[in-house]
């Protein structure tokens, strides 16, 4: 009471040089006030850089890459845990502290709360978004790892925007570095279909295998790789000669032959990732290719496997009912079936590929001659590689990978009673087996149940490939009487339809149909009155849209109704 009292005489004061000093005070006290908050403001935003890692985007790899290798992200308290050993997460050792293998992988959930921690002299924090941790997008998918739609948030405390880089740099180099033994496999997931942001969250990391492995042609793996390399090291020349910086090979032929497994080793052997696609699973349609390869970074190996799928098979362009009418019906037959990825669609996703710098696209078939021409043209496929079944020389080879000289010296006589060298053994491996007819996976097969006893392998060789024959023998025989029966109700339908136009026609219902090309619609005509008694007419037209639950509506054709 007596303050403010005091203060009203201050203010009220006769005498003038009190109220002024009053305000000054005033004035004081708010600038100090003001001031205060803009120091604040400036130590709170100024003097830190923000970054933000995504998840689904390699940069996001990398940072958590390192965090696992920080000490702080060890005393997490709340884990995923992984059982999948093949699965790319970064866990961390429970026991020691470094990184570990073993029967599960601890992946902590980091960042609940925000860490500090200094490098190269300036103070970091980081931060994850805490709700997109208990809250996955898209729980009824099984995306093997940690939730999936995280972001971390980084904070620099310094002006200098190069730290940031440097650091991105030397958290990408770590991350190289400690792939070096792997060869990161990227494949789409079920979010493919949508080209969301995790489409290649799915993250496998194979040890590499070395390219002399491979049991190819002689010299196939040396001119690949040599052109591989080139095209790496020539992008300045590209660049130039105002090319675009991408290579696309085909490599053709049937299942089983070595064709992933040479594209797997030469990521290995060129230390790139591969970002890989399979048009079989039918997932796949335009949009979500398109979207998915536009978030493959430059520099790696993008892989679309089965790329004939793009295309309808034989038997599908055969199993077409022919309509009686001659109208096409894009129903009765729906083109791809494996696939809704359509030849424009894929034409424009490898011309894209194009614009980015770095690319090295591949692609395999099983099933090269249906393939378009347009899409196997130079500047898309520049190099096409055919691999055959087993040539008696891929069967000596593969017998003698199997059975090294310096595992089998001269074959154990314990495990083995036969005993001549193995490179004999292997030429009499070879020998049994006829050419071009069995793959390299077969037969990989077959010495996978005879590991430590070559001699026993190649005793027993000649039996299974004849048991091998007589068993495709019997499979051609049931493939050959399905498809005499497929052949047989075609005809049938065609039949049956013919017959049902020509008996109506002749009933003298005759309908008109008149069709309307722009607006579809089918307007009919009814014939003069029947002269025999009290039939109902019937009206008979093809509709353009099978009624929905009629034989010939496919599962295409009832997502686009529903669409
Ligand atoms: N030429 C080969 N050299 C070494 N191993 C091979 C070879 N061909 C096949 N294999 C082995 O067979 C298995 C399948 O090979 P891979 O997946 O590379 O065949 P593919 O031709 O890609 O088959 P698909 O066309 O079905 O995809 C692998 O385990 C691989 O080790």
């Amino acid at each position: 009471m007596m303050g403010f009292s005091s203060l009203f005489a201050a203010i009220f004061s006769p005498r003038p040089f009190d109220s002024l000093k009053l305000v000054l005070l005033g004035i004081l006290v708010e600038s100090g006030r003001r001031f205060f908050y803009w120091l604040v403001e400036r130590f709170k935003y100024r003097p830190s850089i923000n970054a933000y890692f995504n998840q689904g985007d390699p940069a996001y790899e990398w940072i958590v890459h390192f965090m696992t290798q920080e000490e702080a992200w060890k005393r997490s308290r709340d884990f995923n845990i992984s059982a999948k050993s093949s699965q790319r997460t970064w866990g961390i050792n429970m026991q020691s502290g470094s990184q570990v293998q073993g029967n599960a992988e601890y992946v902590p959930i980091y960042c609940t709360e925000p860490y500090l921690f200094r490098w190269k002299g300036y103070w970091f924090e980081i931060k994850k978004n805490r709700d997109s941790i208990s809250a996955p997008r898209y729980p009824a998918v099984d995306f093997g790892g940690p939730p999936l739609t995280g972001t971390i948030h980084l904070s620099i405390f310094t002006l200098k925007v190069s730290i940031l880089s440097d650091f991105v740099e030397e958290i990408r180099a770590r991350y190289v570095e400690s792939n070096k033994p792997r060869v990161v496999i990227r494949s789409g997931t079920e979010s493919t279909r949508f080209g969301g942001p995790n489409s290649w969250s799915n993250i496998k990391a194979k040890y590499r295998r070395p390219l002399d492995t491979l049991v190819l042609g002689e010299g196939v793996v040396e001119s690949l790789l040599a052109d591989a390399q080139e095209f790496m090291d020539t992008v300045n020349w590209y660049v130039e000669a105002g090319i675009p910086h991408r290579r696309g090979y085909l490599l053709h032929g049937p299942p089983g032959t070595g064709k992933t497994s040479t594209i797997h080793a030469l990521a290995g052997e060129l230390g790139l990732e591969v970002y890989t696609l399979s048009l079989a699973s039918g997932h796949m349609d335009d949009g979500g290719l398109q979207q998915a390869t536009s978030r493959v970074p430059p520099n790696t190996i993008l892989l679309i496997e089965d790329i004939d799928c793009a295309f309808p098979s034989r038997e599908e362009e055969e199993d077409d009912i022919p309509s009686p009418f001659g109208i096409s019906s894009p129903y009765m037959s729906p083109p791809g079936l494996g696939s809704r990825v359509t030849l424009s669609g894929l034409l424009n996703v490898i011309d894209g590929i194009g614009s980015e710098e770095g690319r090295i696209f591949f692609a395999t078939t099983n099933h090269v001659d249906r393939l378009d021409p347009a899409l196997i043209r130079p500047g898309r496929i520049d190099m096409k590689i055919e691999y055959t079944l087993a040539t008696h020389a891929q069967s000596r080879a593969m017998f003698s990978r199997f059975f090294p000289e310096s595992r089998f010296p001269n074959t154990d006589a314990d495990k083995d009673p036969i005993t001549p060298p193995v490179s004999e053994l292997a030429k009499e491996f070879a020998d049994s087996i006829p050419e071009k007819e069995f793959s390299i996976a077969e037969l990989q097969g077959y010495l996978l149940g005879y590991k430590s006893t070559p001699a026993k392998a190649v005793a027993n060789i000649r039996a299974w490939v004849q048991q091998e024959c007589s068993n495709r023998e019997a499979k051609k025989k049931r493939e050959a009487e399905k498809a005499e029966k497929r052949k047989k109700a075609k005809e049938q339908a065609t039949f049956d339809m013919h017959n049902r136009a020509g008996e109506a026609m002749a009933a003298g219902f005759g309908t008109v149909m008149q069709r309307s090309i722009g607006d579809q619609a089918i307007k009919s005509y009814p014939s003069p009155a029947p002269t025999s008694g009290s039939e109902t007419p019937v009206l008979v037209s093809v509709p353009q849209t099978p009624e929905k639950g009629s034989p010939l509506m496919t599962s295409n054709d009832t997502d686009k109704r529903e669409d």
